[in-house]
């Protein structure tokens, strides 16, 4: 199963590992001429109404697979609107080849003849509400042709994802979905082939610029848009805090605080004066302090718990209580790792250990990546939460899914890029569910890295990852 996001991610990643969308089309309207010929003999009538959309454009592929059929193509909508380049060149090349295809503009001029197959490629994963014209008096028109109707990746009006149609939609004989089945087409009482295209299964394990498309638009800039974290951290140490509350306002938080310990409060605010601090009394976290905390983090979406806490047996005390009463999303880094295997919490966790930290955590570790990522995968369905293991390849997991990031460089291995990490993850768990968050966190972290090593050079510190993290989340120059 995968949801049309993540198909338009997985094509992007597969764009960015060399296999362009263009080749993609090519394959899918392969996959839909294939499916025409299981529907009827050569010589056979063939009406394809193409949308104006990829969808189509897989269409405008399949004509060229069924010369030995009588092939029409209705074009809904005038040739200078069809939404992508890669379609719009398929259009041409039908044209330019003298095929049977003509642009209908107006729906009461769609004749389909008296085909013996329709190929209904007005719409797919891009459909949005109910059916508008000229497609909802095509979509009638196809149900009502005495043919067999072959959809091309799912029936038009139909959403891929709920199988639900807010208004007509085409009813089908057979349905050619691409790459993967879409949830919705449990719904559809149809034949379903899927179809593979190419896609590299590197597409859809690696993250890559793809998995960024979950963030949706660059410019959403307005107030409360993302969220607000607090960090929980400070104590022997102070750099970690604020690098992970740096990094979560960098990568899109609207608000951070940070609840430390009052003896280094001013240290803390001395890194940053956009820092805004919650003091608690004493020099440490300790159990006393978990009932004003968890008020405090009441009022924040997202709870980053560990940076700079040390492992003081008080401090891990009082982690404990926090996560035994804590029922949001906290990202857990550092020292409060090891409470994590053995508190029963309604939290949803986000951990991000470095290998050291999951051996401690009692999970295993191998140097090999794909071992890694099977041990990693197995310990994630035992701990019932979300593992982000970092390593020269990250490991994504949550006992279903996995995901490796292969961005970063021998460089981030300096301290508090774990810090900067956590807190990127932090912002990231207050728009995206915990496993993209890590995903993409992992993935901009380690961009921003080897951004940092292209402008300066090896000598990485963790601060400059911080500025580079907008880009590293919003610039798709692969
Ligand atoms: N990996 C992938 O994602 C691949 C996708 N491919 C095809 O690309 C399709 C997705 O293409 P697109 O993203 O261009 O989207 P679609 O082609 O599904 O639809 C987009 C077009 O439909 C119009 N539209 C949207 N809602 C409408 C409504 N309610 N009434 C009338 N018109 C409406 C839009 O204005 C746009 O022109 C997939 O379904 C599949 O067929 C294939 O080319 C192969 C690879
Ligand atoms: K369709």
């Amino acid at each position: 199963m995968i949801t049309s996001q993540r198909m338009a991610a997985v094509d992007r990643n597969a764009e960015a590992l060399g296999v362009p969308r263009k080749q993609l089309m090519e394959s899918s309207g392969n996959a839909v001429a294939r499916a025409v010929r299981r529907s009827a003999d050569p010589g056979a009538r063939v009406a394809i109404v193409a949308g104006r959309g990829n969808n189509g454009g897989d269409a405008l592929v399949a004509a060229r697979f069924l010369d030995d059929y009588d092939v029409a193509v209705h074009l809904l909508g005038r040739p200078e609107t069809i939404a992508t380049g890669i379609a719009r060149e398929n259009w041409e090349a039908l044209r330019a080849a003298e095929y049977d295809a003509r642009a209908v503009t107006d729906s009461a001029d769609l004749d389909l003849g008296d085909p013996d197959v329709v190929v209904d490629a007005m719409l797919g994963t891009g459909v949005t509400g109910a059916l508008r014209e000229p497609e909802a008096t095509a979509a009638s028109a196809i149900n009502d042709a005495d043919a067999t109707v072959v959809a091309v990746d799912v029936p038009s009006g139909v959403d891929a994802d709920t199988g639900e149609a807010a208004g007509i939609a085409v009813d089908a004989d057979r349905v050619v979905t691409f790459h993967d089945r879409k949830p919705g087409l449990d719904a559809v009482d149809a034949a379903v082939t899927v179809a593979d295209i190419g896609i590299p299964e590197a597409a859809e394990l690696f993250t890559g610029p793809g998995d960024l498309l979950a963030l949706g638009r660059p410019d959403r800039s307005h107030k409360g848009d993302f969220g607000e974290v607090l960090v929980v951290g400070g104590g022997p140490y102070t750099g970690a805090p604020a690098l992970a509350a740096q990094a979560a306002l960098r990568a899109g938080a609207d608000l951070v605080r940070v609840a430390c310990p009052a003896s280094v409060a001013r240290e803390i605010q001395g890194y940053s004066e956009s820092l805004i601090l919650r003091p608690y009394d004493g020099e440490r976290l300790s159990p006393a302090h978990v009932g004003e905390l968890l008020t405090l983090a009441s009022a924040h979406d997202v709870t980053v718990l560990g940076p700079g806490l040390g492992s003081d047996e008080e401090t891990l005390a009082a982690v404990r209580d926090f996560l035994d009463a804590y029922e949001e999303t906290a990202v857990v880094d550092a020292d409060a790792l090891e409470i994590v295997p053995t508190v029963d919490t309604d939290a949803t966790l986000l951990c991000t250990p470095h290998q050291g930290e999951l051996r401690k955590m009692g999970g295993e570790t191998d140097e090999d990546w794909r071992t890694r990522a099977d041990l990693v995968a197995d310990f994630a369905a035992d701990l019932g939460h979300v593992l982000l293991v970092k390593g020269a390849y990250d490991v994504i997991a949550d006992g279903g899914d996995r995901r490796v990031n292969r961005t970063g460089n021998p460089g981030m291995t300096v301290g508090g890029t774990g810090d900067v990490l956590a807190g990127a993850a932090g912002a990231l768990a207050c728009v995206l569910p915990p496993f993209e968050a890590a995903a993409v966190a992992a993935y901009a972290n380690g961009r921003a890295g080897d951004a940092a090593v292209e402008e300066n050079g090896y000598g990485l510190v963790a601060t400059d990852l911080i500025d580079r993290l907008p880009a590293a989340l919003w610039g798709d120059d692969e």
